[in-house]
């Protein structure tokens, strides 16, 4: 079940909401959402008392964004544990909300196994619940200081790849806090910059349809002091031949063992117009984005989203997935079929960087991306 609330304001500043934290009422462990769908627009809380109501959360876009999946599921896990629900079927059933970003099934499949291992040593499920509870509890920390090494990595790398002076970064979908236990990936990279002076411009695609760009990275970056401007995805173009992007920062979903990159659908043209146009295409992503058991691009699951998203426009609400029609504001004929993937894939050739938290990879190959995994698996961070 989920509740829906929308912030006071009176015990601490809105903006001091966190995209997911763990609570413990006298009613028994909640799991709080701030509801990306409802910004920039309002900060509303949701809070998920079983798996279902999160999973609901997921498909609908109210907690959302690679890392903040991963951290989402461990902590779903926690909760069916803690109330004493199925923690295997609700470990499938979070698994599975979407198929794109790994680090979902990777944050279930950690607080399962330390729910399973915990339960096999001593049998009992309230030591089992705790178990999987600080897993994700870990997984949250691990995060935060992954996205510290990734600003610094990232911002080293810009160093070494651009002329001194201020940077014009473009990026795309959104990145920062709201995607993360930290200050997020590409995002906290461009923060990084700002804060020591090498940021002149962050340029911020609107992302269609669901607008992750304007709705959120513009919040971020307004939050943060950024300078920012805002452009539609199909001007990014332009803005390219004028000469005006020194560089693309963006996030990723799912990095193939190739290389291949999933990102939110138009990150694969931006990886186009930099090539052509010589601007460095950098990827920042912690190292559980990164799927050795995906071979290559073409095995990456794309999630195909409902054609409602694309024939009406309803931001700042996100419609419920799943549903005939979002109730949004038609602005193509009735009946009317969509394309709506949710991703596009970039091929390793086209990526001139991946940086993690554990290093930089360039060129990105399979080789090395291999090598990087092997080494993050010596090196505990956080
Ligand atoms: C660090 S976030 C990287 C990606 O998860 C992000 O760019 C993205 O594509 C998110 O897509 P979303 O569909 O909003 O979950």
């Amino acid at each position: 079940m989920a509740d829906q609330y929308a912030h006071s304001g009176e015990d601490k500043r809105p903006t001091d909401i966190p995209a997911i934290r763990w609570e413990e009422p006298p009613e028994g462990p909640v799991l709080v959402l701030l509801d990306q769908t409802r910004l920039p627009a309002e900060e509303v809380e949701l809070v998920c008392t079983d798996a279902p109501a999160l999973v609901e959360a997921i498909r609908s876009l109210a907690v959302r964004g690679a890392p903040l999946l991963g951290i989402a599921g461990a902590y779903g896990v926690a909760l069916a544990a803690v109330r004493g629900f199925d923690v295997d079927d609700a470990a499938s059933a979070l698994a599975s909300a979407r198929p794109t970003a790994v680090n979902l099934a990777v944050g279930v499949r950690r607080a399962h196994a330390a729910y399973q291992a915990a339960l096999g040593k001593s049998g009992d499920p309230g030591e089992a619940a705790g178990a999987a509870l600080e897993a994700a509890r870990r997984l949250h920390r691990e995060d935060a200081e992954a996205s510290a090494r990734m600003a610094e990595h990232g911002l080293a790398l810009l160093d070494e790849l651009l002329p001194a002076g201020g940077h014009r970064i473009l990026t795309h979908c959104n990145t920062g806090s709201l995607v993360s236990g930290g200050e997020g990936t590409a995002f906290a990279v461009a923060l990084a910059a700002h804060r020591t002076g090498r940021l002149r411009r962050l340029w911020v695609d609107e992302t269609r349809p669901l607008l992750q760009g304007a709705r959120l990275t513009a919040y971020e970056a307004a939050r943060s002091g950024i300078p920012y401007t805002l452009l539609t995805d199909n001007a990014a173009g332009s803005l390219f031949a004028a000469g005006e992007v020194d560089a693309v920062l963006i996030g990723a979903d799912r990095i193939a063992a190739d290389g291949s990159v999933a990102n939110k659908v138009g990150s694969y043209p931006l990886a186009v117009l930099a090539r052509y146009h010589h601007v460095p295409f950098v990827v920042v992503a912690p190292v559980t984005t990164i799927d050795p058991d995906t071979p290559d691009g073409a095995s990456i699951e794309v999630e195909q989203r409902p054609g409602h998203e694309v024939t009406e426009v309803t931001a700042p609400q996100v419609p419920v997935a799943g549903t005939e029609a979002g109730g949004g504001i038609p602005v193509a004929p009735l009946g009317t079929q969509a394309y709506n993937p949710a991703f596009d894939v970039t091929p390793p050739e086209m990526v001139t960087a991946i940086v993690t938290e554990h290093g930089v990879v360039s060129p990105v190959t399979s080789e090395a991306l291999a090598e990087l995994c092997a080494r993050s698996r010596d090196v505990t961070i956080g």
